[in-house]
């Protein structure tokens, strides 16, 4: 039975989803509010390790539907794992990417096809969408000059990708915003981080209140 709220936080590279979504958890904890964030791929050792094989740029040769897969494996994982148990112990889990970003990045850039892509994930998902889902729109040449500035990050295969890669995947967050209009809410990512920080408690606080 489900007793938390699963929220989940999407957009283009360098948007500043992790940046705000410390911000989020920080302001949880200070007022009591019993929450967890977690990543994707990623949040647990399985997951972890399937990120690793997807994103190391010496994997040139992946094929976009194994890609696809991977991404659906490692959620399929942390779902059960980590995001389900939290859920039903009655916390807020803020996830760091989830399946709008293989909507977007796999179905819509890739062409992969969204419906299709849609498809794969309902085996690994089942019922489990998110409750809602904060979609941090920048344009791509701004998110990317980010994290070129950024030291600490590692570059990542799909980093590399071309700029007209990630055109695509900001037009794919488009094309989601208009099909889930009552789920995902966008937040103009370009704005300083208070701003968006702003923005995002508000969006936060309307749906776990
Ligand atoms: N609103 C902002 N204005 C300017 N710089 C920002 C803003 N938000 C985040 N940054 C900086 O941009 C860089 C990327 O931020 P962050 O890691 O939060 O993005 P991200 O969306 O999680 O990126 P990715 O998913 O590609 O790893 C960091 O150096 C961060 O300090
Ligand atoms: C979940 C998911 C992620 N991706 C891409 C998006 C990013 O390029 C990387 C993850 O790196 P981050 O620094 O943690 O954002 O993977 C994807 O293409 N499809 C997905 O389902």
């Amino acid at each position: 039975m489900k007793k938390g709220v699963f929220i989940t936080i999407e957009g283009p590279e360098g948007a500043g989803k992790t940046t705000i979504m410390e911000m989020l958890m920080e302001k949880l904890k200070l007022e009591g509010y019993p929450a967890i964030s977690t990543r994707e791929p990623g949040g647990i050792e399985i997951a972890e390790k399937i990120r690793h094989v997807i994103l190391d740029k010496e994997n040139k040769a992946m094929d976009a539907r194994t890609e696809a897969l991977l991404y659906a494996a490692a959620r399929r994982q942390h779902l059960v794992e980590k995001v389900l148990p939290a859920i039903e112990s009655g916390y807020i889990v803020i996830c760091d990417r989830f399946i709008d970003s293989s909507l977007a990045y796999q179905g819509y850039a890739r062409g992969l096809g969204i419906d299709e892509i849609f498809a794969i994930n309902q085996f690994a998902i089942e019922e489990m969408m998110p409750d809602a889902t904060l979609y941090f729109d920048i344009d791509p040449a701004i998110g990317l000059d980010r994290i070129n500035r950024d030291n600490g990050r590692e570059v990542n295969r799909l980093d590399l990708e071309g700029i007209d890669f990630h055109h695509k995947v900001r037009e794919g967050y488009h094309l989601l915003c208009k099909r889930f209009p009552n789920r995902i809410v966008k937040i103009d990512a370009s704005q300083s981080v208070e701003a968006v920080f702003e923005s995002a408690v508000d969006e936060l606080f309307r749906v776990i209140q």
